[in-house]
């Protein structure tokens, strides 16, 4: 039996750290165990310009309060970014990312249509600098199969702009997993909720608000194809936790935001899950080597010691007037972070 785990180097490819005191609540609950993380851009008003973008991940350093965590940080995608505009951001970024417009939080400003033409500017702007494109890839058809109808979206961009490394973050369906080996330029993030709950554990009993998020869960099927992808740490995939905070009176009430919070049990869910299934062997390769080798990252800081001790998640987390509850609030989960050595 196993009783302990390292994870070295964890990466969280899709995180949304908010600002004010709800970023100084959430940030240490990441920036604690995970060496880094992609940093989603969808503020009010987003992250569109170069002084934004430096101002906030100051912010987040001050937040995280750990020299050892690095914030990837992300520009929210606009038509018409010109070469030399991007050119002087490079550096400073991971990615770009791309909303369809209202489908998500925060996401009003985004893109109003996916018509190539439209995006090309941008888009060839990226290719040649090899910025890489991330995706928020829904329609806004039946909300079941907003990401099935985006397919041909994604293939439409992966043969137009070859060159281009496309991530269609948070997955949620079968179709986006058989997408990934189709296209050498589609990779693809998967949060830790979409491995474990479908549509049920949000809206088959008693309306789950903390479990409400986009994509929303889809159907067992999917749920286990994304899990045997990550489970056998598919190359091309990424864990991106995509937690996602919302004040409790934003959770808890008519109009629920969408969005599921889980930075806090992320390590600890994901070590249960791939001792369940036999696959610990994969798991530093789904949370961290994969992602290091899709975006060239080299890192060797902070690696954290898993042991097999009860954890009760606790009810809620609170910094001054932001209450946050996380997923599996009160729960007992079977691991525990015993220590970190930076
Ligand atoms: N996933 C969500 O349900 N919500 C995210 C936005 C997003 O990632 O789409 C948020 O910012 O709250
Ligand atoms: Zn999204
Ligand atoms: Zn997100």
């Amino acid at each position: 039996m196993v009783n302990t785990f390292i994870i070295n180097q964890a990466l969280d490819m899709h995180l949304h750290l908010r600002d004010g005191d709800m970023l100084k609540l959430v940030a240490p609950l990441t920036s604690n165990s995970f060496s880094g993380a992609l940093v989603m851009p969808n503020l009010v008003p987003p992250i569109t310009t170069k002084e934004d973008l430096l101002a906030y991940k100051q912010r987040i350093i001050q937040a995280s309060k750990d020299d050892n965590f690095i914030p990837f940080m992300t520009l929210f995608f606009q038509n018409n970014y010109t070469f030399e505009f991007l050119q002087s951001i490079k550096d400073e970024i991971i990615g770009i990312k791309l909303y369809p417009a209202g489908i998500t939080t925060n996401s009003q400003t985004g893109v109003s249509s996916m018509d190539i033409e439209v995006l090309r500017t941008t888009l060839e702007n990226m290719s040649k600098l090899n910025i890489p494109l991330c995706i928020h890839g829904e329609t806004n058809g039946f909300v079941m199969d907003r990401e099935k109808e985006f397919m041909p979206i994604y293939e439409s961009l992966a043969i137009n702009f070859p060159n281009l490394k496309i991530i269609m973050e948070h997955i949620t369906t079968k179709d986006a997993i058989n997408l990934l080996d189709k296209y050498p330029n589609l990779y693809a993030t998967v949060t830790l909720h979409h491995l474990l709950i479908t549509l049920d554990d949000v809206a088959g009993g008693m309306l789950d608000p903390h479990l409400f998020c986009k994509p929303i869960a889809k159907r067992p099927e999917d749920r286990e194809a994304l899990l045997n992808a990550a489970l056998k740490a598919h190359p091309k995939l990424m864990f991106g936790s995509d937690s996602a905070p919302h004040p409790k009176h934003k959770k808890e009430c008519c109009g629920c935001a969408a969005g599921v919070f889980t930075s806090p049990i992320a390590l600890q869910v994901l070590v249960e899950l791939f001792e369940k299934h036999n696959a610990l062997e994969n798991l530093n390769d789904f949370i961290s080597n994969n992602a290091q080798k899709i975006y060239g990252l080299n890192l060797n800081k902070k690696s954290i010691k898993l042991i097999k001790k009860d954890f009760i998640v606790p009810n809620i987390y609170e910094y001054k007037e932001e209450k946050v509850i996380p997923m599996y609030a009160g729960k007992t989960l079977l691991w525990s972070i015993d220590s970190i050595e930076k």
